[in-house]
Formats: structure tokens, C-alpha cells, sequence
């Protein structure tokens, strides 16, 4: 597999983006780096969660037999603690020692266990496809990024779709089972012919188009139902789409490949059922979940459905005892879909990169519960990142008490066209600069919106399309804050909120606007903004006051309504000036407010 590595310019990367980049952090992970990988896959989808440059080994707990190749490509960077069929409570108290957790779809990653976890666990990582196994919002609300593996089994889960299928409709499995007890029985196993009949397929992603592909080469009518799926790729193999209701009204043979959710959960009901064609015949390879079984043991019963062929199941293993595995007219195995070598390889290489990629701090191609940006946008993006958090960052020091945030509005103004400017991340790190002063949350991409969402903080964004090159991603980005009374009055607009913007400049994040007030002070370090009647020596004055403590004054800049009205001077300082320094320049007699901002 082509991979090719960017890293990026490490000095120049803020080590405080870098931080709050980072997933929550440990004694162990120094932050030093911040690399773009970029794979030779078709999808070029990350994100940036954590820099990290390692001190110490993290450590993967693999709770679920994985293939050996990711194994040894964990082993290279992690230390890999193979511990299979752990009880709940003794993985939840394993966790809190792991960096990574990997896991199948036997494992139950429940809220309990990120509760357990201390804040350590970074990263889940789920070596197949389906995640309802994991608790996402209990692994979001703790920051923690979820990957799966979402294309090395397709084919297998497919072909074992197509396999259930065939032996079903052939009844090899109580053929098989009858000769093995001596008998032989011609007569009573006279199967169904597949061709000419109607396979409807629910759920058109990559599993279902697989097995569309093949039962067409076995010359069935295919159809499919897919709320979500693209009517023209269904089109270019000669798949139907269809409404729920015809799809099971008019199928021969019903073949199952949705993920189960909420609202996937028992769609085959009584209800559906009884919209089926009598004789209808089911596969299910998605999940066991999407059936509700006691109404399919009815159907089973009544006819209505002559047949099933079942991989999975609600609890898995299922009780010995259950109708439905018992049924004469049903088939059963023990969740194999993905279970061939050459699956099992592969997911198990997917999964190691996609975990060891994460704790490294790189792009998560596969992320399932963080938005994903491309490499190159967020390479592009990095300095906004940067001035983004920052804005943040000063929007919300400069509110009075700190709280009581509840209404945030950015504004970007960019000549890109509203869809070629993905602020997502943005819009986190704003989340970032704006919570993170004010409590004790570490906020990173994964958690950033249900961390507002918990504060009943609501930003909301606006665009601003400019004439001219879109060369550069953004003009500048504006934040207010609206409802909230300021420490430093003259950061109110004349529409009433707090208001700070910033620019990028030759690569550098500087502030250009307080208030009403421009200004122009590169973001590095802190800031002292002071209000004052405009009058020479104001400089000077500060200035000396700064140095005679050898504070360090990296920029200075007056912005003001006219000469010798009001104006606002943002002076950034490389080191925080004492509390007297800081009286002595309040009490300097043409200041009228002043304020200590940290970056
Ligand atoms: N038995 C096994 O070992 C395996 C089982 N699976 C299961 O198969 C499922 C599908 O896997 P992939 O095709 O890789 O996922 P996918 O994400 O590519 O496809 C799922 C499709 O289901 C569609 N869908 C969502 N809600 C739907 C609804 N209400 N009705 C109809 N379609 C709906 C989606 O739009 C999507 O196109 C997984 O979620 C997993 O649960 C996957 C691999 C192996
Ligand atoms: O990938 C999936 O969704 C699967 O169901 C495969 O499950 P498994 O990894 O074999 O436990």
C-alpha cells in the first residue's frame, strides 16, 4: 500500500496547537509534531487528533482475536496486551491502563467503560464494520475517537451473504446434517431455483452492492432498498431502487445489509411481515437486531416466511434453546461474515494502522464520531486553526466573569465559495478557545460540539463571500459574543457584543479588531489591551513600565476613532507582566480601561 508522509514545518507549528489538538493527554505523550499522512486508498478523508512525539510506549489493549500482521505492526509502536474474552468488569478495570482499545463485535464497549478509562483511553478501535457495539456518544462526550474498519470484510461478509443464500434455497445444511444421521432423504430437500426470481437487497452500501453484483451473475431480478444510496450507482450495475414496502412486496428472497440503529432496530416486524410475499425467503448477514425474532419465528410458523438463513443474532451466541436456531426451516452461523483469512488479514492491518495513526497524532481516515477533513485542506487550514482557538481563546476573557456564555457567533470572510471552505474544524477550535478557559474540560474534534452542547453554549456560523482571488482559504475570522457584559468595555461593537477578529498574515495569526477598535498585534504570547484619549508618550509610557521588569514587547499597535479621540492599544508580551506592573500601567492617567489577556 503507497503511503506517503507529509510532516509539517514542527517549529513553526504553535506547540499549543499541538496541545489542543491532541486527545486527552497523558504524562506519557509529549506534543512535538503534527504529521498529514496521506494513504493510497481511494478516500483521502482525516482528521488531526492528537501530535504526539512519544516518550514512553503506549499500550493497545487487543480484546478480540486480531490477524497477526496487525498485530506486529501494533507491536512496532505500542506495547500490545492480548487479553480475549475479559469479563465486563475486568475490562473495565483493565482500560484505565490503555492508551487503545481494539475490539470485534463481541466486546461491548459500554459507557462504562470511557468512565472507567480516567481519561486515558484515546482511541477505539473497532476491526470491522459495524459499531453498535460501541457506546459513540459515551466515547464522544469523553473525547475519545472511534475508528473502524470499514473495507477489508465486504467481500467476505458478501460472499457469505451469497453462500447462506445458495445453501438455503438448496437446504444444504439439513441435507448435510440428515445424511450424516444415515438417512437419505431425495425427496423431502427439494430446494428453489435462484434465477428468475427477485432478490430485494435492504441496505445498498458496500456489503449490499456486493451481493447485488453477484446474485445478478447468478441471473436473479435484483432490487434494492437504500434511503441514502445514489438511484444512479444502483443504476450502473442494473439495480432498482425501490421503496421499503415494494421492496418486501415484490421479493422472492429478502437479503439484510443495513447497520442497526435506532431506527433500523426489529424493521422486520409483524407488521412488515405481513406486507410480505407468502414463501418470501430471508438472509440476514447485517445484524440480528434489524429482526425482531419472536415475530419472525410467527412468520416462520405461519409461512409467510418458508425460510431463513441467519448469521447473526440479537444476543450473541444465541441461548441453544431458541425457537428461531431450532427452527427446521432456518439456518444458522455463529457470525462468520467477515470470518475468512483473507478478511481477517486484512482488517487486522486496516485497524492497526488506523489505531497506531491516531495515537501518533495523524489523520484518521476512518473516523466514525469526528468530522473528517482532507490532508491537504486542513494543511492549508493549520494557521486559521491556530488563530481560530486564539480568538476563542480572547472572546471569552474578555467577558465579565468568564461565564455565561450562551450565544457565540464567528463570522469568515473568505472569496472561496461557501462549499469550498470546510470550518468544521474551525469551529472546534473556536469551541476549544471559548470553553476551555472557563472549565475544567479538555475539548479536542472529537468533542468539541457536544461540549457546547453541554454548556448550552450555541455558535453559530455565518459566511461572508468576498470579490477577489480565492487564493487564500479566509480573509479573517470574527468572533462575538452576544448577551454578556465585558471586563473591557471598549470590546463591545456598536451592535452590542463582544467582538474580536483576526487574520492571517505571512503565516502568522494576528489580531486585528477589538470592538470598534482595529488594531493589528500578531497573536504570540499575551496581550495587554488598554483605552486611552489618544496623546503622544502613551507608548512610551507602557513600554517603560514593561521593561523596567524585562518584559519582552513583541508588538504594539493603536488603533483609534481620530487623532486624539479615543483609541484602544493592543501590546503583545512575551512574558506576563507582574500584578504591580500591570497597577502601575491602570494607573497611568490617560488609560481608562485596561485588560490581560493570555493566549
Ligand atoms: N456478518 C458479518 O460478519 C458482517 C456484518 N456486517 C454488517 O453489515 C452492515 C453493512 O456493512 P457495509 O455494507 O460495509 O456498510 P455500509 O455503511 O457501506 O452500508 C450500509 C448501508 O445501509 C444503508 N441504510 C442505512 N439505513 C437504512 C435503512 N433504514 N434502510 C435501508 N438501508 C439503510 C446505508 O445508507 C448504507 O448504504 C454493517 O453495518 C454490519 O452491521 C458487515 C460486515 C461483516
Ligand atoms: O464487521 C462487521 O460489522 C462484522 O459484523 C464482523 O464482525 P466480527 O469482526 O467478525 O466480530
Amino acid at each position: 500500500m503507497a503511503t506517503s508522509t507529509t510532516s509539517l514545518n514542527v517549529p513553526s507549528l504553535n506547540p499549543k496547537l499541538s496541545s489542543s489538538l491532541s486527545i486527552s493527554s497523558t504524562p506519557q505523550f509529549s506534543v512535538s509534531s503534527l504529521n498529514l499522512r496521506t494513504h493510497g486508498r481511494g478516500t483521502r478523508r482525516f482528521i488531526v487528533l492528537a501530535t504526539a512525539g512519544l516518550d514512553a510506549k503506549p499500550t493497545v489493549l487487543v480484546a478480540e482475536k486480531l490477524g497477526a500482521a496487525g498485530l506486529d505492526l501494533l507491536k512496532e509502536f505500542a506495547n500490545v496486551d492480548c487479553s480475549y474474552n475479559l469479563s465486563p468488569e475486568e475490562l473495565n478495570t483493565k482500560i484505565s491502563l490503555c492508551d487503545a482499545l481494539i475490539v470485534r463485535s463481541g466486546t461491548k464497549v459500554s459507557r462504562e467503560v470511557f468512565e472507567s478509562s480516567g481519561g486515558r483511553l484515546k482511541v477505539v478501535g473497532r476491526a470491522g464494520v459495524g459499531i453498535d457495539n460501541v457506546d459513540l456518544a459515551a466515547a464522544t462526550e469523553h473525547g475519545c475517537l472511534v475508528v473502524n474498519a470499514p473495507t477489508a470484510n465486504t467481500v467476505a461478509a458478501a460472499e457469505h451473504g451469497i453462500a447462506l443464500l445458495a445453501a438455503m434455497a438448496r437446504n444444504v445444511a439439513q441435507a448435510d446434517a440428515s445424511v450424516k444421521a444415515g438417512k437419505w432423504l431425495r425427496n423431502k430437500y427439494v430446494g428453489v431455483s435462484l434465477v428468475g426470481k427477485t432478490l430485494a437487497v435492504m441496505g445498498f452500501g458496500k456489503v449490499g452492492t456486493e451481493v447485488a453484483r453477484r446474485a445478478k451473475g447468478l441471473g436473479m431480478h435484483v432490487i434494492a432498498h437504500d434511503p441514502y444510496a445514489p438511484a444512479d450507482r444502483a443504476r450502473a450495475i442494473g439495480v432498482e431502487l425501490v421503496t421499503f414496502d415494494e421492496a418486501i412486496a415484490t421479493a422472492d428472497f429478502i437479503s439484510l445489509h443495513m447497520p442497526l440503529t435506532p431506527t433500523t432496530s426489529k424493521m422486520l416486524n409483524d407488521e412488515t411481515f405481513g406486507k410480505m410475499k407468502k414463501g418470501v425467503r430471508i438472509v440476514n448477514v447485517a445484524r440480528g437486531g434489524v429482526i425482531d425474532e419472536e415475530a419472525l419465528v410467527r412468520a416462520l410458523d405461519s409461512g409467510i416466511v418458508a425460510q431463513a438463513a441467519l448469521d447473526v443474532f440479537t444476543k450473541e451466541p444465541p441461548s441453544p434453546e431458541s425457537k428461531l436456531v431450532q427452527h427446521e426451516n432456518v439456518i444458522v452461523t455463529p457470525h462468520l461474515g467477515a470470518s475468512t483469512v483473507e478478511a481477517q488479514e486484512g482488517v487486522a492491518i486496516e485497524i492497526a494502522e488506523a489505531v497506531v495513526g491516531a495515537l501518533k497524532g495523524e489523520l484518521a481516515a476512518t473516523a466514525v464520531n469526528a468530522p473528517m477533513v482532507p490532508a491537504e485542506v486542513l494543511s492549508e487550514l493549520k494557521p486559521y486553526v491556530i488563530l481560530a482557538e486564539k480568538l476563542g481563546r480572547l472572546a471569552v476573557q474578555l467577558v465579565t466573569g468568564g461565564s455565561g456564555v450562551k450565544s457565540v457567533k464567528v463570522t469568515y470572510a473568505s472569496a472561496r465559495a461557501p462549499d469550498d471552505l470546510d470550518t468544521r474544524v474551525l469551529r472546534a477550535m473556536i469551541t476549544k478557545g471559548i470553553i476551555e478557559p472557563i472549565s475544567s474540560v479538555f475539548v479536542n474534534l472529537v468533542n468539541a460540539d457536544f461540549a457546547a452542547k453541554q454548556r448550552g453554549v450555541r455558535i453559530t456560523e455565518e459566511r461572508i463571500v468576498l470579490d477577489g482571488s480565492p487564493e487564500a482559504p479566509l480573509e479573517s475570522i470574527q468572533v462575538q459574543i452576544a448577551n454578556v457584559e465585558s471586563k473591557f468595555a471598549s470590546a463591545i461593537s456598536d451592535t452590542g457584543e463582544i467582538r474580536v477578529e483576526g487574520r492571517v498574515k505571512d503565516g502568522v495569526p494576528h489580531l486585528t479588531r477589538v470592538g470598534s477598535f482595529e488594531v493589528d498585534v500578531s497573536l504570540e504570547g499575551s496581550i495587554i489591551l488598554c483605552r486611552q484619549v489618544d496623546q503622544p508618550g502613551m507608548i512610551g509610557k507602557v513600554g517603560s513600565i514593561l521593561g523596567q521588569e524585562n518584559v519582552n514587547v513583541s508588538f504594539m499597535s493603536v488603533g483609534r476613532i481620530a487623532p486624539r479621540k479615543q483609541a484602544v492599544m493592543a501590546i503583545g508580551v512575551d512574558d506576563q507582566p507582574s500584578k504591580q506592573s500591570l497597577q502601575r500601567i491602570g494607573e497611568i492617567p490617560a488609560i481608562e480601561e485596561f485588560v490581560f489577556l493570555k493566549l
